[in-house]
């Protein structure tokens, strides 16, 4: 186990430290007229208001229930941690999620078994409008917009440890990262790969009271599971083979301070119940042992799977959701919150001790601007992969340009550049070329890939990551 895969960090906080349905225009419209474009709503004194909605059943068991927004999404499924709980066996755990976004109302499949079907069409994404009429298995719901707007929690900062933002998005999960600084609870940190997870998960220990003990992290997806329960938990001497000696297990060294678990939807079924233990009782076993001890740790978890749909598919066990989920933080993509980019982009370079003299072209408003129109799927962190790149040739290197060469084509050889430089790129360039061929092959099933590569999934994991790969 190496010793970025359990990181400890210790001491106080630096200060820094859609397939669609039939979309409705004039329902997108009326919901965006009060929800305040991101680009309006980008000072802290702001407050955006969401159009408030109703959501009624019109047809199955529960006729007649009707139910009032009081944020911007509502999750509607039969497990009672949803929003809207509707209680039929037709209706999956966590069926759809509606949600007012910048284009107005939209409903979302989460992998339910029955699917979604909007007004006579089934969608994995759909645009609403008032009286659209969504199928839910036997359940038939209404979609209404009410006459009031309900008022978004935002926080007045605009930046939360490392991480900066002014949208609404980003400010949206400040707030929602202050209450969890606040209060000792189990916090459940959902998005892409590169949106600022792992430095959310570490912000909000800093900013709490267990500060100033330990923070550790486990990747639950790189640690082979017959190690993991080991990582976890500890074990004793002699348990297995290879124990030569007792060792403590995270949530034991981690006393009065945090275990971060980052992807915890590769937690394998045989230690979701132990991992369920510990935050019912707090309390763990080592590997070998018969006697349970008493554990003093705040947990945080990150995903970038949803974990709904993992409940919906049994992978995942409803009960774990319900104690992980007590505060769900979704990070936003950098699709999402594009006004965030000039901001970014001038902490990132300083950040890697750019000089502002020799960066010029990384500044310019056209430079900006393309980087708005890139699709980022590796987001922050391949922004800023592709920052560093630039940094090293001073250049506003195309975005794509490690894709522009043809597969086999000569390599160029340019002699007014330092070598260490020319290989960087060359290496990188095959890394990832390689990397997103071997996944295609493999179908995104890294532990597959890094059989073929020869290489371990630990290390495979590191390399996805450096090049904003995501599985
Ligand atoms: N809002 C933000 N402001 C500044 N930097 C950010 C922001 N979001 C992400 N980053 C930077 O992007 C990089 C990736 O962040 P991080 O590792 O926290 O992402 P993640 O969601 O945990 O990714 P993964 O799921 O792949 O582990 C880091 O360098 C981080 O500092």
């Amino acid at each position: 186990m190496s010793v970025s895969d359990r990181t400890r960090i210790d001491g106080p906080p630096g200060e820094s430290k859609d397939k669609g349905a039939r979309p409705d225009e004039e329902g997108a419209e009326a919901a965006l007229h009060v929800t305040l474009p991101y680009e309006q709503a980008r000072r802290p004194g702001d407050l955006p208001t969401v159009r408030r909605f109703r959501l009624s059943v019109v047809e199955g068991p529960g006729a007649g229930t009707v139910w009032e927004s009081t944020a911007d999404t509502c999750s509607v499924g039969s497990h009672p941690l949803n929003d809207f709980a509707v209680e039929d066996s037709t209706v999956s755990r966590f069926h759809c999620e509606v949600r007012i976004g910048p284009k107005g109302p939209q409903v979302k499949d989460l992998d339910s078994l029955n699917g979604v079907i909007v007004d006579g069409v089934q969608v994995v994404e759909g645009i609403l409008r008032s009286g659209s009429l969504l199928r839910l298995g036997r359940v038939v719901l209404r979609f209404d917009f009410s006459a009031e707007s309900n008022r978004l929690p935002l926080s007045e900062l605009t930046r939360f440890g490392t991480l900066v933002g002014t949208s609404v998005a980003m400010r949206g999960c400040f707030a929602m990262m202050e209450r969890a600084s606040a209060r000792d609870v189990t916090v459940l940190l959902e998005g892409e790969t590169g949106t600022g997870k792992s430095q959310a998960a570490l912000a909000i220990h800093q900013a709490g009271r267990r500060r100033d003990a330990a923070f550790l992290v486990v990747d639950c997806g790189a640690i082979p599971p017959h190690i993991l329960e080991s990582e976890l938990f500890g074990h004793e001497k002699g348990s297995f083979t290879g124990a030569v000696s007792r060792r403590a297990g995270v949530f034991e060294e981690a006393d009065g301070g945090t275990v971060f678990l980052d992807e915890i939807g590769e937690l394998p079924p045989e230690l979701q119940p132990k991992l369920l233990r510990v935050l019912e009782n707090r309390e763990i076993r080592r590997v070998g042992s018969n006697t349970y001890q008493p554990v003093d740790v705040r947990l945080i978890a990150a995903t970038h799977r949803d974990l709904r749909a993992e409940v919906n598919a049994g992978r995942f066990r409803s009960d774990l959701f319900f104690r992980l989920a007590v505060l769900r933080i979704a990070m936003p993509s950098l699709r999402q919150r594009p006004e965030d980019l000039p901001l970014l982009v001038s902490g990132i370079l300083e950040s890697l001790g750019a000089d502002p003299e020799r960066t010029g072209a990384l500044r310019t408003q056209e430079f900006l601007s393309r980087l708005r129109h890139a699709a980022w799927p590796g987001n922050v962190r391949e922004l800023r992969n592709h920052l560093e790149r630039c940094l090293v040739f001073e250049d506003a290197l195309p975005l794509a340009e490690e894709d522009s060469r043809p597969e086999g084509s000569p390599l160029e050889v340019d002699l007014s550049r330092p070598y260490a430089e020319q290989r960087r790129r060359v290496v990188d360039d095959f890394e990832r070329r390689y990397l997103r061929a071997l996944l295609e092959k493999h179908q995104g099933k890294v532990a597959q890939a890094a059989v073929t590569a020869g290489m371990d999934r630990v290390h495979f994991y590191r390399l996805l990551r450096r090049h904003g790969i995501k599985p």
